[in-house]
């Protein structure tokens, strides 16, 4: 395994582009072309010729050395001219085209990439993250070179606790795992959704600084119920429905047993399970292994942080939470997460009980708003299901347009995956909202599915709103240097400091306050000047920092929980002195930075 000196922490490193510090040396099982041809070790034409020598490379690459600084530029370069020859193709192409040429790269030379992924994160983000990913996942068995992760299928039952041990590499910090049966707003895409828990990844890389050859994307692949899917001749998956009940289960048991068997320490994050699988798993696991479901959880923090920060927008003190009037559009688990963690947090600030903190807020799915007259009322949402005694004017079933008109709402959060659905006739009602800063959140992913875009927010309810989206889009220019700010409230602001932070306090499970933690950090992050401006998040471009923040108040609420058992030579007694500054300095100082370290052979 590789294991690098101070580099990835040092404030040289950090200042400079180019750090000139020497990493310590890496240990490396293979010899000549064999490691040209592995993406971990390979440095391409930078190996100097010293270690040409000594790995049996010599002869194998043109002769002259070319510096990490000359391939960055040349690789830079080559994206640049993608650009340009690309300019005027269809978006699809072009993203495409992009995605293309970064995941050559992630193939070929794992340095390399990563560090053009950091440097470039604001602008490669939205290429192996949302929106790109989502095309990426639905072009995945036309796409598909080179395999990436691991595939556990419904054929694999009572083989995996063998299998895990295919994975080459000896230690797993990260598991990003999903079964492809809710794809951002794309729904199922079976064994194509792979290309999630990849992109999950590479934000962990380049947020939490997790070590790339400490990652694992995993697919469980049980089938799928997309007919087109099951049509395409090409489909890289089983051909088979989905399994269901007990026989689900039961694989999704088998792979946390051998997964916790090889690496007990290991999280696992669970991403884009369809919603009852979401809640079932979430339920099942989080008392034995040490995991928890993004779009549940993550996604729920990140929102809490927006919405109160659209109290601070309105130049209102937090306290005033409890008075907000929040619609949420979307009662899947992300709107069900979002929910639960609001009226918790209103029910914390406010001293009131949990059922009093319902009050302000409106749930509305695919049938129209939630109430208990609700036929088959789904039991997740039932707890968040209005009683018609306490919504005067408003019956079950209500439109989104209906609710808005007659609530005005503070706020309007879709989780729905429905493009569109805050048409004009929506946004303009946003405008009778009893807010002075009238806050729309279109999070669903990826750019189609969002419910407007913000354009339309801006022209429809006017400049003085709040807006922010799942994927990201321009900021909106009203002429005269006066601009419409856009957030971006994605779950990428959470997850990445949620993982590194239980991964340093060595904690074995993730709890509730833990991601409360998380979600106050975030929440707090911002400076009020920016937030009374709109600006709810912080750009992507300050992930690192955002992420140290967020892990450390992680580490430090496992900590306060008594479940801190530290990590690696730190140990829980010195996690627990550690001062709020120093655990942040600890965080960052164990972020994972590439550079090129000194290869030496070992058999
Ligand atoms: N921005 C972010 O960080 C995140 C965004 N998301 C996005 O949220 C969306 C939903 O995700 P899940 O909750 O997991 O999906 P889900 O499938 O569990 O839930 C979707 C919900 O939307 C409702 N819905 C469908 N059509 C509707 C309509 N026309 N009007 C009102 N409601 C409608 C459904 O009834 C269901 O309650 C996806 O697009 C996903 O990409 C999810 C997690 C994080
Ligand atoms: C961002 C994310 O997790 C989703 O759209 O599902
Ligand atoms: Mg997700």
């Amino acid at each position: 395994m590789w294991k690098f000196g101070v580099v990835s922490v040092s404030k040289l490193a950090r200042s400079r582009r180019f750090s000139t510090a020497i990493p310590g040396p890496c240990i490396v099982h293979k010899r000549g072309a064999d490691i040209l041809h592995d993406p971990w070790f390979n440095k391409d034409t930078g190996f100097p010729l010293t270690e040409r020598d000594r790995l049996g490379l010599r002869g194998l690459l043109p002769p002259r050395v070319i510096s990490f600084e000359q391939q960055y530029d040349r690789f830079m370069n080559s994206y640049r001219s993608l650009e340009k020859n690309t300019q005027g193709q269809p978006e699809k192409v072009v993203s495409l085209a992009k995605w293309r040429i970064l995941n050559r790269l992630h193939d070929r030379n794992e340095i390399l990439y990563y560090r053009a992924l950091i440097d470039n994160i604001k602008e490669f983000a939205p290429i192996i993250y949302t929106p790109t990913v989502g095309l990426v996942c639905q072009n995945y068995s036309g796409l598909f070179r080179r395999p990436r992760g691991m595939y556990f299928s419904a054929k694999d039952k009572g083989e995996m606790m063998s299998m895990i041990y295919n994975w080459p590499a000896h230690e797993v910090d990260m598991i990003v795992l999903t079964d492809g049966s809710r794809i951002l707003g794309l729904g199922d895409l079976g064994v194509q959704g792979i290309g999630i828990p990849i992109g999950k990844l590479d934000v962990y890389v380049a947020a939490a600084g997790i070590n790339p050859q400490r990652i694992l994307p995993v697919m469980l692949d049980v089938g799928t119920n997309n007919q087109k899917l099951l049509e395409d001749r090409l489909y890289l998956g089983l051909r088979q429905p989905r399994l269901e009940g007990e026989e689900y289960l039961s694989i999704v048991d088998e792979f946390m047993e051998a997964v916790h068997a090889r690496w007990p320490k290991a999280i696992v994050q669970f991403e884009d399970f369809q919603m009852k699988w979401a809640f079932e798993t979430l339920e099942r696991y989080k008392k034995r292994f040490c995991m928890f479901n993004d779009d549940i959880q993550g996604t729920a923090g990140v929102a809490l942080a927006g919405l109160l920060g659209t109290v601070r927008s309105q130049g209102r003190p937090l306290s005033d939470f409890v008075n907000q009037k929040i619609v949420v559009v979307g009662a899947g688990s992300a709107g069900l997460g979002v929910l639960k963690m609001a009226i918790e947090a209103v029910a914390r600030i406010s001293g009131c009980s949990e059922i009093a903190a319902k009050s302000q807020f409106f749930l509305i799915d695919k049938n129209g708003l939630v109430t208990t007259e609700r036929k088959n009322l789904d039991p997740a949402a039932a707890a968040f299901a209005k009683n018609p005694r306490d919504i005067d004017g408003l019956t079950e079933g209500a439109s989104i347009i209906e609710v808005v008109k007659k609530v005005k709402p503070h706020v309007l959060l879709g989780l729905s995956g429905v493009g569109g659905i805050f048409n004009k006739e929506v946004l303009k009602a946003m405008k009778e909202s009893v807010s002075t800063k009238p806050a729309i959140f279109a999070m669903s992913n990826p750019t189609l599915n969002a419910e407007c875009t913000a354009i339309d927010a801006f022209n429809h309810v006017g400049e003085h709103i709040v807006f922010a989206s799942g994927s990201p889009f321009e900021n909106v220019d009203f002429g005269d240097g006066k601009v419409g700010h856009v957030n971006q409230a994605n779950n990428m602001y959470l997850f990445p400091g949620i993982g590194l932070g239980t991964l340093l306090s060595g904690a074995h499970l993730i709890t509730d306050g833990m991601l409360q933690a998380a979600a106050e950090r975030l929440a707090s992050y911002m400076a009020e000047e920016d937030v009374l401006k709109g600006i709810l998040y912080p750009s992507v471009n300050s992930i690192r920092d955002v992420t140290a923040e967020v892990g450390a108040a992680v580490l430090r609420a496992a900590v306060e929980e008594d479940l801190a058992e530290g990590h690696g030579e730190v140990g829980a007694r010195e996690l627990a002195h550690m001062s709020k500054e120093k655990t942040v300095e600890y965080v960052r100082h164990n972020m994972w930075y590439p550079v090129y370290a000194p290869l030496v052979h070992e058999r």
